[in-house]
């Protein structure tokens, strides 16, 4: 199998990558500013970031020395769909937080431009069923409830807590094994024996809501001392996770009346659940990458689990790998086993069998890759010795 694979870029019109700087970040743009009675300055400063997404190259971040480490000043002057896809998607967020005057000084400063779309999202119909259905699950044999909130959890807002309670066995496999194109769910729970966990958490809202089911159950039934609830140290990809977020999906828990709610707050307080934001989290580069301070701290985990397909792209590299390439190979340099819990929503994908691949190409073409229908387990244990991987600037 390669070391490497070619870098996904955004230059092909037909492409998914192209798709998102061409007409999901204008779409963004305009919600934002409806979501907000910004002013003038703004407001101006959206229509300059409009213009330079889909027009315009690649300008420095003057002063910062995060994007400076980032690789900025080596694109400035480039196009932004020549730039690695990974690369250019988090500069567009860097660059809609300045324009919001996120980072001040001013009076919008710290006001998260996404928040009111996270908030709304706890309040909807499918997140009060999907906490109702947690209390027909307590009478559920353990597997059972372990079961349905690890895929309450994978599938996030998609696939409820509810129907995969409501189901029975053989419907549940009817409905949910074809769409998981990987499922190495078997060698996760050994995994989860003890020590301490690193969740590496994605969105807010209704995806946080099951991450911190999970949390609470691993907590309580599977011997897990302490987890690490590495979390976004500022707004990132519309619905990422802050640690207001999970403030906020903690206190909804609670307000819910949800008894892990309550487990949960005690779990931050005497800190057997610590919240994590290293400003790596919000870089635009893999995890092969990361800072030695970051890695040493990783290094203490007993697992990481990475949520979401955006951690997927930044675990394996947003490589355009053969999907046969093994797991374990493009993970090795990570410095503790690594679990990927993530719906499919790019092009990335490694781990696949010949047969689910030539299936999924025969059913759909390549539409699989970014539909977001499929999901994914996968589980690299310990035992293979890290390495440092060729990811190749472009
Ligand atoms: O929230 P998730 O699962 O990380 O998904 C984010 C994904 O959405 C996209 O931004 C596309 O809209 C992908 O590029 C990215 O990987």
């Amino acid at each position: 199998m390669p070391d490497t694979a070619p870098v996904i870029l955004s230059d092909d019109p037909a492409s998914f990558p192209h798709s998102v700087l061409a007409e999901r970040h204008p779409a963004l743009i305009r919600k934002v500013r409806d979501a907000f009675p910004y002013g003038p300055g703004e407001h101006r400063a959206l229509d300059a970031l409009l213009k330079s997404a889909i027009e315009g190259a690649i300008e420095p971040l003057d002063g910062d020395a995060w994007w400076e480490s980032w690789g900025v000043d080596e694109y400035v002057g480039r196009s932004w769909f020549e730039v690695p896809f990974l690369w250019s998607e988090s500069y567009f967020y860097r660059r809609l937080l300045l324009a919001v005057g996120y980072f001040g000084p001013g009076p919008w400063q710290g006001v998260d431009p996404f928040r009111p779309f996270k908030l709304a999202e706890l309040d909807t119909p499918e997140a009060a069923e999907e906490i109702a259905a947690l209390d027909r699950l307590a009478d559920r044999p353990v597997e059972e409830q372990r079961k349905a909130l690890l895929h309450g959890s994978l599938w996030g807002n998609r696939a409820d807590l509810g129907f995969r309670i409501q189901a029975n066995d053989e419907e549940d496999e009817k409905a949910a094994t074809p769409e998981l194109v990987a499922d190495d769910s078997e060698s996760l729970w050994p995994l989860l024996t003890g020590g301490t966990l690193f969740l590496v958490a994605d969105n807010a809202g209704r995806e946080l809501i099951p991450d911190l089911l999970l949390i609470d159950h691993v907590l309580r039934h599977n011997s897990v001392d302490r987890v690490v609830l590495h979390l976004k140290p500022h707004p990132y990809y519309v619905s990422d996770a802050t640690t207001a977020d999970t403030v906020d999906a903690v206190r909804h828990l609670v307000t819910t009346g949800t008894p892990a709610g309550r487990r949960l707050w005690k779990a931050m307080a005497d800190g057997r659940v610590e919240p994590r934001a290293h400003p790596f989290s919000c870089g635009p580069l893999p995890y092969a990458d990361m800072p030695d301070d970051l890695r040493e701290e990783f290094a203490t985990a007993d697992l990481t689990v990475m949520k979401g397909d955006l951690n997927y792209r930044r675990l394996v590299g947003d490589l355009l790998w053969p999907p046969r390439t093994p797991f374990t190979s493009p993970t090795a340099y990570f410095p503790t086993p690594v679990a990927a819990l993530r719906t499919l929503k790019s092009d990335v994908i490694v781990g696949l069998d010949a047969e689910v691949e030539a299936a999924l190409v025969a059913t759909e073409e390549q539409r699989w890759r970014t539909s977001g229908t499929h999901a994914l387990i996968q589980v690299r244990g310990a035992g293979t010795p890290p390495r440092t991987p060729a990811h190749p600037m472009v």
